[in-house]
C-alpha cells in the first residue's frame, strides 16, 4: 500500500469505529482485524502502520469525532508527512482543503471527565488512562521466576506481584503458553484481594472468559470448587478451554439467565466461601486497551450499567455463607459504580462489614482499594472485600 493509501485505510477504519461506537458495535480490535482479512493484499507492515494512524486518531480525540477524515486532519495538523499523503491519488484521500472539519483534540468527554474529577482523578491523571498498556504476565504458581526469565531475559519483576512479570511490547507470548497468562498487573492484584485458597468453594459470578478464574484456580492450587458464570454463552464457552490448558481441573461452569440467575445457583445458597463479582461496567479504567471506549459511555449506558452492578450483588450476597467474603471489583474509575455501589450494599445490608485490603498496587478509598493508571501502571480497579454477618 502507498502511504497515501494507509491514510485512506485509517479513514476509512475511523469511520467505522465511530459509527460502531455510536451503535453499539463491535470494538476497534474486531473491526481492523475484519478490515484487513477482507484486504489480503495488506502486508504486515501497512497493517502495523495503518494500525498505528487508527489508534493514534482514537487517542487524540476525546469525543467521537464527525468523521474519519475529521479526525485524520486532526493528526495531519502536526505531522507534514502525514499531511503530504492527502494527495488525491487513486487510493489515497483527497487533498486537505483550510475549510474542511477538523476533530477537536481532547482527552475525555467532558461528563466523563466531571464524573472522573468527583472520584479525585482530577486532569493531570487523564492522559495515562489512555496511553498504550504494557504487556503484563502472570506466572502460573508451579513454574518458576528463573525458567521464565532465561526464556525472556527482558521481563521486568513487578514489584509486589509474586507472580507477574511486565515484557517489552511484541514479545512472543505464545512461546510460553501454559506457563503465563496476558493478564494486567492491576487483574491480578484485584484477583489476590479474593485471597482464595486451597480447598475453598469459590463462585466467580461474572468469569467472562475467566481471565480471573485461572488466577483464583492458581491460587488455590487445583484444590478446591470454582463455579464459574456468566450470562454470556459464547465469553463462558471460552473458559472451560482455557481452564483445561491451565491444567485446572476445579473448574466448572454455568450459564445464567439475565435477570433468573437464582434459578440457576439454587444448591449454592450460602455455601460459598468467597463470591467473587467482577462486574460489568464502563471499562473507563481500560482506555489503555480500548480508548474507543470513551466514545461509547453514554449517561444512559451508565445508569444502566450501575443498576445491573446493584442486581448482581444482590444476587451474589445469596450465595456466600455465613462469614465468608463477597469481592466486588469493577475496571471504572467512577465512584458511581465502585465507592458509592460498595456504600449502599453496606447501607442496605445489615451485618455486613468492608475488611481492610491489603494489596501490593493502590490505595485505600472509601470501603475497598482502588488502583489507577496514573499512581500504579495498571489498569484502573475499584476492588472491595465485604464480610458477611456470622
Ligand atoms: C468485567 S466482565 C468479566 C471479566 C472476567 N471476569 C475476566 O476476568 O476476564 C463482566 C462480565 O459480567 C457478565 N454479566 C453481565 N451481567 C451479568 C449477570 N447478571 N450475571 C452474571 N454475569 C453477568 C458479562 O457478560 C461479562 O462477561
Amino acid at each position: 500500500m502507498t502511504p497515501a493509501a494507509r491514510t485512506q485505510a485509517a479513514i476509512e477504519l475511523l469511520d467505522a469505529i465511530i459509527a460502531a461506537a455510536r451503535e453499539g458495535g463491535a470494538a476497534a480490535d474486531t473491526l481492523i482485524a475484519r478490515y484487513f482479512a477482507a484486504r489480503r493484499y495488506a502486508g504486515s507492515k501497512d497493517r502495523r502502520a495503518v494500525r498505528e494512524l487508527v489508534y493514534a486518531a482514537i487517542r487524540s480525540c476525546g469525543e467521537a469525532p464527525a468523521s474519519g477524515r475529521a479526525a485524520m486532519c486532526l493528526l495531519a495538523r502536526a505531522d507534514e508527512q502525514l499531511a503530504a499523503t492527502f494527495d488525491g491519488s487513486a487510493h489515497g484521500p483527497a487533498p486537505l482543503s483550510t475549510d474542511e472539519p477538523v476533530a477537536v483534540p481532547g482527552t475525555v468527554p467532558g461528563w466523563i471527565g466531571e464524573a472522573l474529577e468527583r472520584a479525585g482523578i482530577g486532569p493531570d491523571e487523564w492522559p495515562a488512562l489512555i496511553e498504550r498498556a504494557p504487556l503484563d504476565v502472570r506466572l502460573r504458581k508451579d513454574v518458576g521466576h528463573a525458567e521464565v526469565l532465561a526464556h525472556w531475559p527482558d521481563a521486568q519483576v513487578i514489584p509486589g506481584l509474586p507472580q507477574g512479570l511486565r515484557l517489552p511490547s511484541g514479545t512472543d507470548v505464545a512461546s510460553m503458553a501454559g506457563a503465563v497468562e496476558v493478564q494486567d498487573a492491576g487483574s491480578q492484584a484485584v484477583s489476590l484481594a479474593a485471597a482464595a485458597s486451597a480447598g475453598m468453594t469459590v463462585v466467580d459470578l461474572c468469569a467472562g472468559a475467566g481471565g480471573k478464574t485461572l488466577a483464583l484456580g492458581d491460587a488455590m492450587g487445583g484444590e478446591g470448587r470454582i463455579v464459574a458464570c456468566d450470562v454470556d454463552r459464547a465469553r463462558l464457552s471460552r473458559l472451560a478451554p482455557r481452564a483445561a490448558r491451565a491444567g485446572l481441573s476445579i473448574v466448572e461452569t454455568r450459564l445464567l439467565n439475565p435477570n433468573r440467575e437464582l434459578e440457576a445457583l439454587a444448591d449454592l445458597q450460602r455455601t460459598a466461601d468467597v463470591v467473587f463479582v467482577d462486574a460489568p461496567c464502563s471499562g473507563t479504567g481500560t482506555w489503555r486497551r480500548n480508548p474507543e471506549a470513551r466514545w461509547r459511555l453514554t449517561p444512559d449506558r451508565l445508569a444502566r450499567l450501575t443498576a445491573t452492578q446493584a442486581h448482581v450483588l444482590e444476587v451474589a450476597e445469596t450465595l456466600v455463607r455465613p462469614g465468608g467474603a463477597l469481592v466486588y471489583v469493577v475496571c471504572s474509575l467512577l465512584d458511581e459504580e465502585g465507592s458509592n455501589q460498595v456504600d449502599a450494599f453496606l447501607r442496605g445490608h445489615a451485618g455486613w462489614s468492608a475488611a481492610p485490603i491489603d494489596l501490593p498496587l493502590g490505595a485505600a478509598l472509601g470501603n475497598g482499594h482502588r488502583l489507577t493508571p496514573a499512581r500504579d501502571g495498571t489498569d484502573g480497579f475499584f476492588v472491595a472485600r465485604l464480610l458477611a454477618p456470622c
